[in-house]
């Protein structure tokens, strides 16, 4: 497991152009390595916004949609097309601009649709997905390229809030989360253990909001109390910050200049 390391950018919308091209970096790499590439999106403000400035970013032409499968690591257990959906606001932000293949878009399931209202079913067929995904030298799910993820006010990442039993979860790879401190409180997540499954794990943090979140995930809280402190990538923990949200780590770094 990887040691967190820190990226500080001037203000969001850099972190958000940064990251971007980080990711399609990324991506084109695994692509060119093993002719595929996995990638795990995020909810929230910081994913939605690193996926419009993906949109934006002419090196979007470099990577091969077809070959790109995507995975969510939590959902809002909702409706299919739900504004409030993380898959919802994803295609808006990126994926209806882009020549995926429908067939690699692992979308999580929705309420109301093959499993009724029955989230923990819900998030037992996700698992399965993911299993039947998995390569021969992989655990219960893939080894994910790049796995995303938000980090929250109250340091929750995908929907694995402080305290809560799906942050304990230590078996399965993915849970039905129930009474969400944040609405809504029925969700999909990925447990700690599938996350720490992927190669590299991104951290978003952006916003003064988000300053005291980082501090304490960083600060050596434990993963029960702050669940942002447990997630990290089996070669790369990455951290990518606005100055804002680093303002009140121990020793803030220094954003990374403009040219
Ligand atoms: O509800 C959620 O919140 C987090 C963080 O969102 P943000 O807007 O505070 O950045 C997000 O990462 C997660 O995917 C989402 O379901």
């Amino acid at each position: 497991m990887s040691d967190p390391r820190l990226v500080v950018h001037r203000d969001k919308e850099l972190m958000a152009q940064a990251a971007a091209a980080r990711l399609i970096t990324r991506i084109v790499d695994a692509q060119a390595d093993r002719g595929t590439a996995s990638v795990v999106l995020t909810g929230g403000r910081n994913g939605n916004g690193l996926l419009a400035a993906l949109r934006s970013a002419p090196a979007r032409e470099a990577v091969d949609w077809s070959r790109l499968d995507l995975w969510w690591g939590d959902e809002r257990f909702l409706p299919e097309g739900d504004p409030d959906r993380n898959d919802t606001q994803a295609r808006a932000a990126l994926l209806d601009s882009v020549p995926l293949d429908p067939a690699r878009v692992h979308t999580m399931p929705v309420a109301g649709g093959a499993h009724g209202t029955d989230v923990d079913a819900a998030a037992a067929a996700y698992a399965e997905e993911l299993a039947a995904a998995a390569g021969p030298e992989d655990g219960a799910v893939p080894a994910f390229d790049v796995l995303m993820l938000g980090v929250g006010p109250d340091t929750h990442v995908a929907s694995l809030f402080p305290e809560h039993p799906a942050v304990r979860e230590t078996e399965r790879m993915v849970v039905g989360v129930h009474g969400a401190p944040k609405p809504p409180p029925t969700r999909i997540s990925l447990t700690l253990p599938a996350i720490r499954c992927a190669r590299e794990v991104w951290l978003l943090a952006a916003g003064e909001d988000k300053a005291q979140a980082a501090a304490i995930a960083l600060s050596g809280a434990g993963e029960l109390q702050a669940p942002a402190a447990g997630a990290r990538g089996r070669s790369r923990t990455l951290w990518l910050l606005d100055a804002a949200a680093a303002a009140r780590l121990p020793r803030a770094p220094q954003p990374v200049p403009s040219p």
